[in-house]
């Protein structure tokens, strides 16, 4: 006859199942990262350098908001809500900006990874591509950002969908 033996009290599951909780920093409120080489580089694109355009973004502050708002759109927005779900929206918001902030001239660094590293595995088509950008003109239209000055944005932007895009 054989006996099952019950688990112990107490058995860590998430062990024996090899999940892993990742913890968020008290501080930034962003989950842990893999390490990888940070360089402006990776922003993808040579920064432009025109006072104007910053103003026309509303400096880096606005430039903050309209990065923030384009994630809070993608997150809320049917066509591609899933894809966003189970990532860190606080460090896309933050990397986001600080990607547009480098590449507008307004003298941010950017701290996160490549665009191919960064959306390796996503499976994003060319639709969730142009969602996404449907999203960041709303975002741009918002904040009162004239029609030229977003298609600069836009332009820098656009040659990335080639690193990003996979099917
Ligand atoms: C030109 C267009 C795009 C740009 C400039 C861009 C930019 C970025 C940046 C800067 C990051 C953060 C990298 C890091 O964490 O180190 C990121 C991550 C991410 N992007 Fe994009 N992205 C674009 C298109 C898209 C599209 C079309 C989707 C899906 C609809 C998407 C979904 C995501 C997701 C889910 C993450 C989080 C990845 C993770 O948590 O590991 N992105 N993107």
């Amino acid at each position: 006859m054989v006996i099952q033996q019950a688990p112990a009290e107490g058995t860590d599951w998430d062990a024996e199942f090899g999940v892993e909780t990742k913890q968020r920093d008290p501080v930034t409120g962003e989950l842990p990262v893999d390490p990888y080489e940070q360089s402006n580089a990776n922003a993808g694109a040579a920064p432009y350098d025109s006072a104007g355009l910053v103003r026309d973004f509303g400096g880096r502050d606005g430039i903050a908001r309209i990065a923030g708002r384009t994630v809070d759109l993608a997150e809320s927005d049917p066509r591609i809500a899933v894809i966003f779900e189970s990532h860190d929206m606080v460090r896309l918001k933050r990397t986001l900006s600080e990607q547009f902030c480098y590449l507008l001239g307004a003298g941010c660094d950017y701290t996160g990874r490549d665009m191919r590293a960064a959306h390796d595995g996503m499976g994003v088509t060319k639709a969730d591509m142009n969602a996404l950008v449907e999203n960041l003109q709303s975002a741009m239209r918002e904040a009162g950002v004239p029609f030229a000055a977003q298609n600069r944005l836009l332009a820098k932007l656009a040659p990335m969908s080639r690193k990003i895009v996979e099917r």
